[in-house]
């Protein structure tokens, strides 16, 4: 459902969100510069699902800065719909592991904030913050605060307030991990649900950062394994699992062991370099 807002639709065949050759280099407190990011090349196409997984640290985080236009990269090019990222953009959603939500508002106030922010009229930003209440299961709770919900409640008002908004694009940075993991599994179930799935030409474009491969699998359309810091792109693992998925099942699957095993490989010795260098440098 398109809402009025500003969609951005690029020209067919040019992908959603296109890194070319970017780097951060971050200057510390120290003075000595640190080198984040390093010549990363990554597309995701419109309305593709891609999970990006790493060691700890390595920059998986900056990498969606960038694409957020929250910081501009060193060197190489940012792009979202075909042009430069120049600042935050509107057709961009963010959910990350803290929640965004306002404490003093109510959980109706919080899904209305972005409508509002992005000039709709008060009764329009209502109706529309009520009706995303409602698909996400929580249409009697639209008068409590934000304190007075469950961690997985509050989940769900952070994925309503983003995708009441319409984004395009879609960025999350481990949205899920400080829920249990019962609760993570329902999460993830709901948000391929509310996301709609690849292919539909009304899906926005995700890029989904998480520690956890399991989750990568169960919902990416393909899986970027990045290398130990500076992140750069190590592999890309395409996920030809069928939609739609329910992450329980397609856990149970016998090509999802596969994959599993297969992209593990591959980033486990990433895992491990990260675990020498902390290793050495307690040593
Ligand atoms: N503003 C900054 N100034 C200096 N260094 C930074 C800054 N932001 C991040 N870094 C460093 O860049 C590296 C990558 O950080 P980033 O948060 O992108 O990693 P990550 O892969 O998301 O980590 P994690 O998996 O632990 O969340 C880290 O070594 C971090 O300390």
């Amino acid at each position: 459902m398109n809402h009025g807002s500003t969609h951005h639709t690029p020209p067919d065949g040019v992908p959603a969100i296109e890194l070319r050759g970017a780097s951060k280099t971050f200057r510390t407190p120290s003075g000595v510069p640190h080198t984040a990011v390093r010549d990363l090349d990554l597309a995701v196409a419109r309305g593709e699902f891609v999970a990006v997984v790493g060691p700890t640290g390595c920059g998986k985080s900056t990498t969606l800065t960038l694409v957020s236009g929250l910081e501009e990269p060193t060197e190489g090019e940012v792009l979202v719909g075909g042009e430069p990222v120049g600042g935050i953009r509107p057709e961009v959603g963010f959910v990350f592991q803290q929640d965004a939500v306002f404490p003093w508002r109510t959980v109706l106030s919080n899904v209305m904030a972005g409508p509002r922010f992005r000039g709709a009229p008060k009764a329009e930003a209502r109706e529309r913050a009520r009706d995303w209440l409602a698909r996400v299961g929580l249409a009697a709770f639209a008068d409590r605060y934000p304190h007075q919900l469950s961690g997985g409640q509050r989940k769900r008002v952070a994925l309503a307030q983003t995708f009441v908004n319409d984004p395009a694009i879609l960025l999350m940075d481990e949205p899920f991990s400080a829920l249990d993991v019962q609760t993570r599994a329902l999460m993830s179930d709901e948000l391929l649900e509310l996301w709609g799935g690849a292919g539909t030409g009304t899906a926005a474009s995700v890029v989904f950062v998480t520690h956890d491969l399991e989750e990568a699998i169960a919902l990416a359309d393909k899986v970027v394994v990045m290398t130990a810091g500076p992140a750069t792109v190590k592999q890309v693992f395409p996920v030809d699992l069928p939609r739609p998925r329910k992450v329980e099942d397609v856990r149970l699957q016998p090509r999802f062991v596969d994959l599993y095993r297969e992209i593990w490989s591959c980033l486990g010795e990433e895992v491990r370099i990260t675990r020498e260098r902390g290793a050495a440098r307690v040593a």
